[in-house]
């Protein structure tokens, strides 16, 4: 499957697979993601779209083909400070509280100018739990307080893996609000899901994965 963007793409692949044990598990596709642009990626539980965004990452190296970030091949070093990925996993600290890991997540990957981690918290409907440890709010709540991130971090960049998962109506729209002023700034992002019902905007590309037999 082949997708191409109306500007010079931030993140490109060709020809891009991934096996495990000579079984593939997804690939090989092409993709371009210009600047200001949302791609969202769907497909079947199990299709591979997690471990296409981990290889997008540099968390897993490709079985075939070729990545460029910036126009150059794709090293993590160079993802640093510019590439944020959200994943299942949230990386939250649990017995620190929302404001702390969100603190310590400025203090590692920068920060934009104008908004604290406190109004980070407030913004994505957190108020009044920025001082309450992580392991005592709700699935959603967490999911929330992970989102905070995209707020505060500079990251041109965005990998987010099912961003949409736990949240009720008023946070997926929280999604699609802060998903539309990153690409207004200029900023880029692949999203995936299993299913496209949550998101809203019109213009995005799709890339769909198969389920391999
Ligand atoms: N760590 C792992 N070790 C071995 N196989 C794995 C591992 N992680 C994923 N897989 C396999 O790779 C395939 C793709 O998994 P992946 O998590 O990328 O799918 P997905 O499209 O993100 O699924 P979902 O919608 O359920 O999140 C699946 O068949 C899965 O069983």
């Amino acid at each position: 499957m082949t997708t191409s963007p109306p500007t010079a793409a931030l993140l490109e692949a060709r020809g891009l697979a991934f096996a495990r044990n000579d079984e593939p598990v997804f690939g090989p596709l092409d993709l371009a993601l210009g600047r200001g642009e949302t791609l969202l990626v769907e497909g079947d539980n199990g299709s591979g779209k997690t471990t296409l965004l981990r290889v997008l990452a540099g968390l897993l190296p490709a079985g075939a083909g070729e990545i460029r970030f910036d126009g150059a091949p794709l090293r993590r070093e160079a993802l640093a400070g510019r590439a944020l990925f959200l994943g299942h996993q949230l990386g939250l600290k649990l017995d620190l509280s929302c404001i702390e890991n969100l603190r310590h997540f400025v203090a590692l990957y920068g920060q934009r100018d104008g908004l604290t981690p406190a109004a980070a918290i407030d913004q994505v409907g957190l108020a009044g739990y920025g001082d309450e440890p992580v392991r005592r709010l709700s699935a959603g709540q967490k999911k929330r307080a992970a989102l905070a991130r995209l707020l505060l971090a500079p990251a041109e960049l965005w990998l987010l893996d099912e961003p949409f998962a736990n949240l009720d109506r008023h946070g997926i729209a929280l999604v699609n609000r802060l998903l539309a002023a990153h690409a207004a700034r200029g900023g880029a992002a692949l999203v995936t899901s299993h299913g496209a019902v949550s998101f809203v905007d019109p213009s995005a590309r799709h890339l769909c994965l198969e389920l391999r037999a």
